[in-house]
């Protein structure tokens, strides 16, 4: 496995990355919750394995932290395959695709984490390998150069991006299988907090697992790093249980916002109410003031702001709601509200 081609990891410590590794889920009964994309996937998995064929080629998208990553392992793993893995920023040449997939083994995972930054020269040499499982080399070089056609084993591409929408729709479609992850409720989350508090040998007592849950913007990445910090408080201020006040008290010290908001979240909203005076704002407005890209704030932060009420969007753009004021602690100003 190269995981050290994924980039993902160049975000963590080492201590991290061993935890991480500890705690991913490696099987679908170990993983919770996106219940709906797990059935479907069960069942292709299974169909594959009894057919003994490569399972089509698989897309997952949604934002960070979600478990993208951690299905494409969980995918090969219940294939009962191998698994390369590699990035779209990482791949710069056909050649160095062309190194991978002369690699793969029958039915074997290419796993490309943030597909949607290919190269379009890769992209394309990845279409032919994709669809009829054959690429071009070339060989030889100067007057002798020419290319030869080479026969791939059928193997099984998955796809990460976070921004599904900056993916090509040649490249989308040639994807059988597309799965979007949603955000992850509290009650979900608590149970991922106890099954990580279980593998680390910490115990937690049920009210410290959903006081956490509820901090973390409904991503588990977010849920098993605040609990490896709050195991820190417990182990130094207390007798190494997790219990509510640890936990309260050490969220408070990291300063974590109430609803685990992060930086941007609370940018949006502070932007549209001080700015926009509460909305509607259009995207690119909104993009523009808060120097972000439209579509990552479409595709990353907007869905979790509006699964908790934070935003709505109307025809006229983005709207803060009263639940956002509350939250950062403000108030309408005279005239906001008042056209409705
Ligand atoms: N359903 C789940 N159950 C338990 N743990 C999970 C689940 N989903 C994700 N995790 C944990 O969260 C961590 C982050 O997941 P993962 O790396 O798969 O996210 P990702 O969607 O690939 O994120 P990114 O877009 O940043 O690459 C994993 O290490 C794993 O331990
Ligand atoms: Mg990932």
């Amino acid at each position: 496995m190269n995981e050290h081609l994924n980039p993902d990891n160049e975000h963590y410590s080492n201590e991290e990355l061993d935890l991480e590794r500890k705690l991913r889920p490696l099987s679908f009964d170990d993983f919770t919750g996106q219940e709906q994309a797990i059935e479907n996937l069960k069942i292709f998995v299974a169909a594959a394995n009894q057919r003994d064929e490569a399972l089509d080629h698989t897309l997952f998208h949604g934002p960070p932290g979600l478990g993208k990553t951690t299905l494409a392992h969980i995918l090969a793993n219940e294939l009962n395959v191998g698994i390369k893995v590699t990035s779209g920023p990482v791949l710069d040449k056909p050649g160095d695709l062309a190194g991978l997939l002369t690699n793969l083994d029958e039915r074997d995972v290419l796993f490309i984490d943030e597909i949607h930054r290919l190269s379009p020269i890769v992209e394309e040499y990845l279409y032919s390998a994709m669809e009829d499982y054959k690429i071009d080399i070339m060989i030889e070089s100067g007057p002798n150069a020419r290319t030869v056609q080479i026969n791939l084993e059928p193997f099984t591409l998955i796809g990460a991006t976070t921004r599904s929408g900056l993916l090509t729709a040649p490249m989308r479609a040639r994807f059988g299988i597309s799965s979007r992850l949603n955000y992850y409720s509290k009650e979900l989350l608590t149970t991922i907090i106890q099954r990580s508090a279980m593998i680390l040998k910490v115990p937690i007592s049920m009210e410290a697992a959903i006081e956490i849950a509820g901090r973390s913007r409904g991503t588990p990445r977010i849920a098993n790093a605040l609990l490896r910090r709050v195991r820190d408080f417990a182990q130094i201020k207390g007798d190494g249980t997790i219990t509510i006040e640890i936990s309260k008290f050490a969220l408070q010290s990291l300063n974590v916002d109430a609803h685990g908001l992060d930086e941007m979240d609370n940018k949006i909203l502070n932007t549209i109410i001080d700015k926009f005076k509460g909305g509607p704002v259009g995207i690119s407005t909104l993009a523009t003031a808060v120097g972000e890209n439209g579509e990552t704030i479409e595709e990353v932060y907007e869905p979790f702001l509006i699964q908790e009420g934070f935003i709505m969007r109307t025809p006229r753009g983005r709207e803060v709601t009263e639940l956002a004021y509350k939250h950062l602690n403000k108030t309408k100003g005279p005239d906001q509200g008042a056209l409705f």
